[in-house]
């Protein structure tokens, strides 16, 4: 895999209208994120635009609740033929099988790959203060992150999403082949904005990640071209 297509670039944008122009302003970009905003606002046909254009997609909705529900939306994402689907580990081991199996089931019957599923093992932008004080978890962060994709993966999952931070011990310790995707990076020169846990995406890379998620640094730029040609050159520096 080559460094641009190890960066995924989200399509947080309000209507297929911008994500178009978006997609038609970086033709460089190969991996496309559909997150709650634009699918909630535009639904499913922007899928289809951007397999058109022969993009993969990263299917980013977060799926979190009774395990019934979980496989019923997984099954649905599935059908689409896209290459990610998110859900909260926070679900629990029956969910995440069940959303597993249903995910696959769906694929097949569809006769498109199946994606794979992979679990949020706690926001990036949730601090270690948050975790402990507001959602009382008496873990330390590390080690409950470490927790929900050891649990993800134990339920069958392909990968689990985490912050750069902690993707080095989870690498180490789920192995090669789970696919690790980190949020929260930002190039030196970029604001954190609500990102709680970065780093830069070289570091991230380094560390472990299968691919880096970067978004308003490259889609806030004047000019996201080259704010994207910048990030892979400072990768490919290292
Ligand atoms: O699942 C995600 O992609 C995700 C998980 C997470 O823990 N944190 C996180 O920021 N994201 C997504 O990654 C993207 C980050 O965007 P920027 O902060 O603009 O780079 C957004 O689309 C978020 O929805």
């Amino acid at each position: 895999m080559s460094i641009s297509e190890r960066i995924i670039v989200p399509l947080d944008v309000a209507s297929q209208e911008a994500a178009i122009a978006l997609i038609d302003q970086l033709p460089q970009v190969t991996f496309w994120k559909v997150g709650l905003e634009l699918f909630v606002s535009s639904g499913a046909p922007i899928l289809t635009r951007l397999k058109q254009r022969q993009k993969r997609i990263f299917l980013d909705l977060k799926f979190h609740d009774i395990p019934n529900t979980v496989a019923g939306a997984c099954a649905a994402a599935a059908s689409y033929g896209v290459d990610l689907i998110t859900i909260h580990a926070a679900t629990g081991s029956a969910g995440l099988q069940l959303a597993q199996t249903a995910l696959r089931a769906s694929a097949e019957h569809a006769g498109v790959p199946v994606p794979k599923l992979i679990a949020v093992t706690l926001l990036t932008s949730i601090s270690a203060r948050t975790l402990a004080f507001e959602l009382k978890v008496p873990l330390e962060l590390p080690e409950y992150t470490l927790e929900m994709a050891l649990l993800a993966q134990a339920s069958g999952l392909a990968g689990a999403v985490c912050s750069p931070q902690e993707v080095q011990q989870l690498r180490q310790t789920c192995g090669d082949e789970f696919v690790l995707v980190t949020p929260g990076v930002r190039p030196t020169w970029a604001e954190a904005g609500d990102q709680k846990r970065i780093m830069t995406p070289r570091q991230a890379l380094e560390a472990g990640s299968t691919y880096v998620v970067i978004g308003r640094p490259i889609t806030a730029a004047e000019q996201p071209g080259r704010a994207f040609e910048r990030i892979c050159q400072e990768i490919e520096d290292a």
